[in-house]
């Protein structure tokens, strides 16, 4: 469990955060520039102290103000990774991989690390690196290197404040199926800085969504992800909704793949349904967590006919939520809920009312899935 109940004067922000997790699986801390992530991710490495307040992890009290407790960082036993990896220039990728594990033994006298060297090594893809010299890495590969030095630190909890911030796109998708295979295949929880709703959307198990220095929301990706007012709490998200999908077919004649989505249980209302998207490289049987933007689901009374959308799925209006503008956003349930941004004008020609059954149109570029573990 990570509880904390601090708060901290930086600047003109007052960081005050309450919030108790379990440490299981990546905890995201999610939200906008500035908004405080990586002070709460410093105040429990201890490297950044609260004016006030309580930091504990998994029953142990790192900080306590009023009890005048502070644990030093290097005896948290917490693995921290950068935005910049921060390795020795001077020791080489084994030289950096080692001294994580000498320091654990050394600190905690452990004859060996519960994380092998071997294992971590053929999990990141660094095996080819071993004998490298820092300076001749791509930024991708000090990365992983990195993450390795933290976890053979054996740590209890990885910090990883926005470890792709600093590559580019091609050596992101490079990194972040290591962190995936990290969560699969490790038990080490991780808590994880970010503003990028994607990589939310790929490895997150919770979501802390913080704004101006306080929790504006916490709980998993779909509630999190799926607030109408994320673009308000955040630099750039986009409303829409988050459904749990598996991958049913391929279909090579159309180049589209086909996923299915179960309905919610006891709500007497759609049963599930099937969702057209462009050819997935995912296997048949995986799950994946879809994200379907307001912005591109269109609505309809009746079925329609001779149109490019693929996608045309019945469901009943849950929610209607007027904005300043010309827009309302129409929450429609179609086993899972998911977000329509119409203009007022639609809705009036429409005639729409909470508990009316309508047809969502959503198209097949629209969607952008993520596997989920
Ligand atoms: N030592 C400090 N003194 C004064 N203000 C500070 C200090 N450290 C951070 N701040 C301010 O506190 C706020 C939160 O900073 P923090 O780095 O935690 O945000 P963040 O959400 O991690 O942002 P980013 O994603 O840009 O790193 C910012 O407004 C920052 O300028």
């Amino acid at each position: 469990m990570i509880e904390i109940d601090a708060r901290q004067r930086l600047g003109k922000t007052e960081l005050k955060i309450d919030l108790k997790v379990e440490t299981k699986g990546i905890l995201a801390l999610f939200g906008p520039s500035g908004a405080g992530k990586t002070s709460i991710l410093n105040w429990l490495a201890g490297l950044n102290r609260p004016d006030d307040g309580i930091i504990r992890v998994d029953g142990q009290t790192m900080f306590d103000r009023r009890a005048g407790i502070d644990i030093a960082p290097e005896r948290r036993r917490l693995g921290y990774v950068f935005q910049e990896p921060r390795l020795f220039p001077h020791l080489g990728v084994r030289g950096n991989l080692l001294y994580g594990r000498r320091l654990t033994h050394r600190r905690y006298g452990t004859q060996e690390s519960d994380i092998g060297f071997d294992w971590i090594v053929e999990l990141l893809g660094i095996g080819g690196l071993l004998e490298r010299r820092i300076a001749t890495l791509s930024g991708g590969e000090k990365q992983r290197v990195a993450i390795g030095r933290a976890l053979l630190a054996n740590p209890r909890l990885l910090l990883m404040d926005e470890p792709l911030a600093a590559v580019d796109v091609q050596r992101k998708s490079e990194i972040l199926p290591f962190i995936e295979k990290l969560h699969a295949e490790l038990s080490v929880p991780i808590v994880y800085v970010s503003h990028d709703p994607d990589e939310i959307l790929r490895l997150a198990d919770q979501v802390a969504l913080i704004a101006d220095g306080k929790l504006a929301a916490y709980g998993d990706v779909e509630s999190v992800l799926g607030r109408l007012d994320l673009p308000n709490l955040t630099d750039n998200a986009e409303a829409g909704a988050v459904i749990g999908v598996t991958v049913l077919a391929q279909d090579d004649g159309s180049g589209l793949s086909l996923l299915g989505f179960s309905g919610a249980a006891g709500q007497g209302t759609a049963c599930g349904g099937v969702i057209r998207v462009g050819r997935l490289p995912h296997a048949v049987g995986q799950h994946l967590n879809l994200r379907i933007l307001a912005n591109n689901v269109a609505l309809a009374r009746q079925p329609v006919n001779g149109m490019s959308i693929l996608n045309q799925l019945p469901g009943r209006v849950s929610q209607i939520v007027a904005s300043d503008g010309p827009f309302v956003d129409v929450q429609v349930d179609i086993g899972s809920p998911i977000w329509a941004r119409i203009t007022r004008k639609s809705l009036q020609e429409l005639n729409l009312s909470v508990g009316d059954n309508v047809i969502a149109l959503v198209k097949s570029a629209a969607a952008d899935p993520k596997p989920l573990r």
